[in-house]
Order: structure tokens, then sequence, then C-alpha cells
């Protein structure tokens, strides 16, 4: 049983990629689990999910399991919506006790029977979160399992003091002294060999019938067990392309240019060369954002602080107030867990703490728990914030220079998952803080005022409306916060049409434009006023090549607002077949240093 679900998870992955290495290490336990409890009347929770490959194909999914994380297909991660084995969505980490409390609390208040199971990782248990529900649990006396899968494993390695308690406890060092679970309430039991059938099958009945208040099973597996090439990678194929089976031999097509992650982290440790006092902070996600590579070249200035984002930030914020630099680099979704450390510890302080943005906007695969769609709204809303956005990669570099240069409150930027533009990069005497947008390329009737790298589509888009006649500014707006309310005036004053573009949820961006410009009666009618966000309805593990489609963000959208908004009916047929093929140039005079 177990090498058929292992090697037909393997088989799948191979063919949708996505997260292998933490599937693999919990077969046996998946297994067990479904064995001994009866889901969907037992309430079955994986922390973060992303673990749920061998569950969802046990549970009625395996038909279906080709489609995983594809547009309309199976989601990556447990999803209410798709099953009801899935009593609890996941993908942001250390959820599950919560949530499994909340299960065993309703249970028992509606004198129900069904059994609570918490399958949590290492790496998840580490998180402030999965601490203050043990707290809650172990008090409360109410019969729950959790599983603690324990593989020694984040993404990347287990950090920290819980990583090092967990080995003590698995070499039975720790043992005598009583451990952290008991002394949360905990009935604790293990650690036992989570690969091992014949111990789980008959512990986990016993446990499922002892139901005498909370009960935490340390399971000890292997991160990639059973697939050779995930067994000795680094990163034991977390999260994986297509692969060949056979070699293990990833399909990874040719970047035609850099990732902005690395353009990120090569810009950072070039400011951080010059300036000591810059350092950085990572979330366990250390090569997600490209801070392994600054801690090659800065290991004592680089802080892993686990999956803490919270912490993760008030961290920085201690360490602004003492007169450092510190860049806390978080994917835009994983920042949204520190928002009040980010109001109260950094902005109502105005620390200058520097945020990185990493995985702004649309994600693809990963779906709607991953999509950066709020970073705008939720920091350009802060007093003394500065929020910026790289419209491509020679743009971030300049803005990290701008970051590390700005010592008067906290400052932002955003930029996308994946591979940049190709633009060339600046040289070290090119790069200059900037402070202002800056207009592309001038035109007269509509203004398409950009924020991020929804640019690119704006320039395809002026070149769609010349074909019709009609003419167009595009500009980069480059701040959410402050406002470039110089450029503002100029765009409203020469046109009669204004669209802002953002790859955000509506009330960040554009949502400030229409309040700067309403309160200063600016939109007296000689000005028309759009503005085009990401909408409401998350882009639900939309394929990445066709997730700006679905969000109709794209040149084409783009164009149709301004002809719509103009009063101008769709263009006539043979005008329609001329398209716009390829990538718009961004003309050579965009990154002189005049323009910033
Ligand atoms: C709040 C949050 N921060 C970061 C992540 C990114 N992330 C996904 S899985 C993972 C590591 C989880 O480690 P563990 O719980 O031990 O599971 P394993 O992969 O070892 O099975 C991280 C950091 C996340 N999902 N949620
Ligand atoms: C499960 C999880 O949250 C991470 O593995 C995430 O999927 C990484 O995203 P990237 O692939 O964009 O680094
Ligand atoms: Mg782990």
């Amino acid at each position: 049983m177990a090498g058929e679900l292992r090697g037909e998870t393997i088989r799948i992955v191979s063919e949708t990629g996505g997260h292998l290495g933490s599937s693999l290490g919990v077969i046996e336990l998946t297994i067990a689990i479904h064995a001994v409890f009866e889901a969907p009347r037992d309430t079955i929770i994986w922390d973060v999910s992303h673990q749920c490959y061998p569950h969802k194909i046990l549970t009625g999914r395996r038909a279906r399991m080709l489609s995983l994380r594809k547009k309309n297909g199976l989601s990556g991660f447990t999803r209410r919506a798709e099953s009801d084995y899935d009593p609890f969505g996941a993908a942001h980490s250390s959820t599950s006790i919560s949530a499994g409390l909340g299960f065993a609390t309703a249970r028992d208040l509606t004198h129900e029977q069904g059994h609570v199971v918490c399958v949590i990782g290492d790496g998840a248990m580490s998180a402030g979160m999965a601490f203050e529900a043990m707290n809650n649990a172990g008090r409360s006396g109410r019969p729950m399992i959790v599983i603690l899968n324990d593989n020694d494993m984040s993404i990347s390695a287990s950090t920290g003091a819980l990583q090092q308690h967990l080995a003590a406890v698995r070499e039975g060092s720790g043992a005598n002294s009583g451990n952290l679970f008991e002394n949360f309430g905990f009935d604790y039991h293990g650690p036992v060999d989570g690969h091992d059938l014949d111990t789980l099958l008959p512990l986990l009945a016993r446990l499922r019938d002892a139901r005498n208040g909370p009960i935490l099973l340390h399971a000890v597996t292997r991160k990639g067990a059973g697939y050779a090439p995930a067994e000795t990678s680094g990163d034991k194929y977390h999260g994986v392309n297509p692969f060949d089976v056979y070699t293990g031999v990833q399909a990874k097509g040719q970047p035609k240019a850099p990732s902005y992650t690395k353009v990120f982290a090569d810009a950072l440790i070039q400011e951080a060369g010059h300036d000591d006092r810059i350092v950085a902070i990572t979330a366990a996600m250390a090569a997600g954002t490209g801070i392994d590579r600054f801690e090659a070249s800065f290991p004592k200035r680089t802080f892993d602080v686990g999956i803490a984002e919270q912490h993760a930030v008030t961290f920085a914020a201690g360490l602004a107030a003492a007169g450092m630099k510190p860049f806390c680099a978080i994917y835009s979704t994983f920042l949204q867990r520190a928002y009040d450390q980010i109001v109260h510890d950094v902005a109502l302080q105005h620390l200058p703490v520097r945020f990185a943005i990493d995985r702004a906007g649309l994600v693809g695969a990963d779906g709607p728990t991953h999509a950066g769609s709020f970073d705008i709204l939720c920091l350009a809303n802060l007093p003394g914030f500065t929020v910026m956005a790289a419209s491509d990669e020679a743009e971030l570099v300049h803005m990290v220079a701008t970051a590390a240069a700005h010592d008067h409150g906290p400052i932002a930027f955003r930029y996308p998952r994946g591979e940049g533009t190709g633009v060339t990069l600046p040289t070290r005497g090119e790069i200059l803080p900037i402070g202002r947008g800056r207009i592309i390329e001038q035109g007269s009737q509509v203004a398409l005022l950009s924020f991020g790298t929804r640019l690119a589509d704006c320039l395809k888009a002026r070149r769609l409306l010349a074909l019709e006649g009609i003419s167009a500014t595009v500009a980069d707006a480059r701040f959410a916060k402050p406002l470039d309310t110089a450029l503002l005036a100029d765009l409203v004053d020469n046109h009669t049409m204004l669209i802002t573009i953002e790859e955000g949820a509506t009330g960040g961006f554009g949502a400030l434009v229409l309040h700067h410009l309403a309160n200063r009666g600016m939109l007296d009618g000689r000005c028309a006023l759009r503005t085009m966000t990401l909408p409401d309805t998350f882009i639900a593990q939309a394929s990445p090549d066709d997730m700006y489609e679905e969000a109709k963000l794209t040149a084409r959208h783009i164009a149709a607002l301004a002809r719509s908004g103009l009063g101008i009916a769709r263009p006539n047929a043979d005008l329609r077949r001329s398209t716009i093929a390829g990538q718009a140039e961004l003309p050579a005079r965009l990154h002189r240093a005049e323009d910033r």
C-alpha cells in the first residue's frame, strides 16, 4: 500500500510539479491516519497542507490529481470547497492546532463524538500561532490529537531553539526533564518512527480511544522519503517543476532573464558592501527571497527567524531603533501575518524598517492563498510609510538603493515572482535613489498610470490604441505613497482620461489617487478617472500564462477600458486583426538619470 501510494505520488508530481518532498514524508502517516480514523466524520487537518497529496489520493480525488495546481483543477493545498475530507483550508502555516481546537470545542458543545487530528510539521510548529494554540488547547482538556511530523526540515534546514529541543527529544537526551509539549498540557507520545505502519496503526488506535484530553504524537519522518533524488537534495524536493521520474532531473526552462529575487539579492549585497549597518531578515524563506545569497556574503548580518513573520517585523523594528538598516524580505502573502507589528511597532514609531516584498501580485500555481494582493492597500494607508513598486528589475535595483538611503521612516518596495524582463541593469555608477514618478511615453488623450510591472502591458496598450488613432501617455508611478502629486496634476490637466493600473486588490494605489484628486476638486469632469486592480474574486490556480487574462489586467483590457471611457466603440474588424506581437520595448531613454 505504502509503495503504491508513494509511487503514485511521484508519478503525479513528475507531471504536475508541486510540493513533493513533504508529501513523500507522510505516506505512511497518511495511510495510518485514514486507516484508524473515519474521515470525514473524524476531522483530519493538515498544517500548511502542502503535504496533502497522498491524503487527496486516498480521499476520492486520485482521478483528478493531474489537474493539481492548474486552472479549475485541484488545489495544491486542502480546500473546504473541494472536498468533505478537507474540513479546513490551509497553505499558510501553523493554523492546524487552532482550527482543530475549534472543531473539538464545537464537537463538545454539540455533544458529538468525532475525533480531531491535526498533522503539523516541525517547521510549522516553530511559529508563534502554534504555541498560542497549544497554550489554549493544553489547558482546555479537550480530547484532540496533534501529530508532530518531525523531519527536521522546514523549506531548508529548520532553525531555532525548538529545532534543538526536538533533536534532544529524538535522541532521548531531553526525555528525563519532560518536554515542551508535556509542559503545555499535552499527553506526549513518542518519538516514534513515522514510516513504520506496524507501530503507527496500533498506537494511533490506542490514542484514538484514549479520549482523555489533548495528545501529542511525535512522529519522526524523512522529507522526500523513498525517492532518492528527493532524499539526497538539499531541500528534499520541497517544491519541484515537472521531472523525469528515473533521473529526478527537473524540467527547468532556460530563464531569459534573472529573477526579480536574484536581482534584489544582488542589489542588496552591493548596498551592504558599502554600508555595514545593512542587515537582512527572512522568516524561513531564505532561498525563496534570495537572502541565502546575501548570507553567503554576510553571514553575520543575516537572520533566519523561522516561520515567524510577526517576530521578524518587530525584530527588524528593534534593529532599526538601535540604528541598523534592516531589510525584512517577506513574501507579500506571508507579510499579512505581521500586520499589527507593521502598524504598531514600525509605522507608529516611524522606524526605518525596509520591507522587500517578493511575490507581490499574482503567483500562478500556488493560487489564491499565495497571491500577493493586499500589500499596497495595507501599507500605503499607514502613516509615514513610503511604498514603491518596481516596474522592472532595473527599477528594483534603484529601489533597493533608495531604501538603503531612506532613513526617515519605513519604506517598502514590491516586485513579482519569477523572471525579470531582461532589461539592462544599471551599473554601480548609474544607481541613484529615486524620488518621483516618470512619464515613459507622451501622448494626449488618455493617460495610463502604472504602479508596478503592469507597465509593460500599458506600453503594449498604447500601441494598440495608436492603431486606432487614440493617443495615450504611459507613466510609471513608482510610488503609491507619497503620491507624485505634480505628475498627477500634469496627467489630469492634459488628458481627458486617467487610468491607474496596479496588480493589487482594490483600495490601494488607484484608491489613493482617487482620494487625492477628489479632495482637491480635480475630478470636475474634465478628466475621467478609471482604476484597474485585481478582481475581488481570487485568481484560483490560474496557470502562470493566463493569470493576467483571468485578472483582466492585460494590454487588451487596458485598451478596451480606454476606448470605452473615451466613448469609442470597439475598433473595426481589420484593426482588430492587427495585434501587437511580442513584448513592448521599453524606450532606451527609460533609465536615463534625468528620469529619476
Ligand atoms: C505563514 C507562512 N510562512 C511561510 C510559509 C512558507 N512555507 C511553506 S512550507 C514551509 C516549511 C514547513 O515546514 P514543516 O512544517 O516542517 O513541513 P515539511 O515541509 O517539513 O513537511 C514554509 C516556511 C507558509 N506556508 N506560511
Ligand atoms: C508551501 C509554501 O507556502 C511554499 O512552498 C510556497 O509554495 C513557495 O512559493 P514559491 O514557489 O513562490 O517560492
Ligand atoms: Mg519539517
